[in-house]
């Protein structure tokens, strides 16, 4: 079974023998649910930021910049499925590129981040996304799920609007956009969830396909499936 974790042969938490259980087959089977969501973004979006005060709910207003990477895992339920995630936290700044790339792979979900008061972290989204499905491998980029973010809301001089972003993600694959503040804890929960719930939703749609491949032997149609 195809599994979304970004074409990570051999690596896979939840491959079994020699096939690779999807999320939802995962969570069917009674096993634990691990998934690995990466945060990227340009240096000082506040992508650490958000993962300390999901996973610690700390804020540090003096924090460092990130070398390399770093994890860190949260339980959680989401429409009655208990996950692991696995939170992976890039260093956002240009000189880290070859530390934070090799991390890429295996990834479930990206968190494309910008900042609402930083037209350039904005602007590079898609050199972002460019990055991560090069380093991913991601196979089917247009199925891949990425969630946007725009950081420091609480900030009172914004330089990109809710409806630019939100445009944004319409043309460049309808990605779910949140807007999120890591100092007020202002949606934050709300944006891992929904990087939970995008994960679930492409393997839902993954394994119908290939319920309705399996089943529709007489179908008189070659592919089987329409949604494949
Ligand atoms: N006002 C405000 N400041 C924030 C918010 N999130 C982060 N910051 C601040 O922005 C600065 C950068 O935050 P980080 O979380 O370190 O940013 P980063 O994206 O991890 O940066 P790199 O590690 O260099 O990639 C820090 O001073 C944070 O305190 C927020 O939601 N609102
Ligand atoms: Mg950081």
């Amino acid at each position: 079974m195809r599994c979304a974790c970004a074409g990570r042969a051999g690596t896979c938490p939840r491959r079994v023998g020699s096939g690779c259980l999807g999320p939802v087959a995962a969570a069917m089977s009674g096993k634990s649910l691990l998934l690995k969501v990466i945060l990227l973004g340009d240096g000082g979006v506040g992508k650490s930021s958000l993962m300390n005060r999901y996973v610690t709910n700390k804020f540090d207003s003096q924090a460092f910049h990130t070398i390399g990477v770093e994890f860190l895992n949260r339980d959680l339920e989401v429409d009655g499925r208990f996950v692991t995630l696995q939170i992976w936290d890039t260093a956002g700044q240009e000189r880290f590129k070859s530390l934070r790339t090799p991390f890429y792979r295996g990834a479930d979900c990206c968190l494309l981040t910008f900042s609402v008061d930083d037209r350039q972290s904005f602007e590079n989204l898609s050199n972002w996304q460019k990055e991560f499905v090069y380093y991913a491998d991601v196979k089917d980029p247009e199925r891949f799920p990425f969630v946007v973010l725009g950081n420091k809301i609480d900030k009172l001089e914004r330089q990109v609007s809710t409806e630019e972003a939100q445009a944004w993600c319409m043309e460049n694959g309808n990605y779910p956009y949140l807007e999120t503040s890591a100092k007020d804890d202002t949606n934050v929960a709300v944006a891992f969830e929904e990087a939970v719930r995008q994960v679930l939703a492409v393997e839902e749609q993954l394994e119908h396909c290939m319920l309705g491949h399996t089943i529709d032997l007489h179908s008189s149609s070659k592919s089987g499936s329409s949604c494949c």
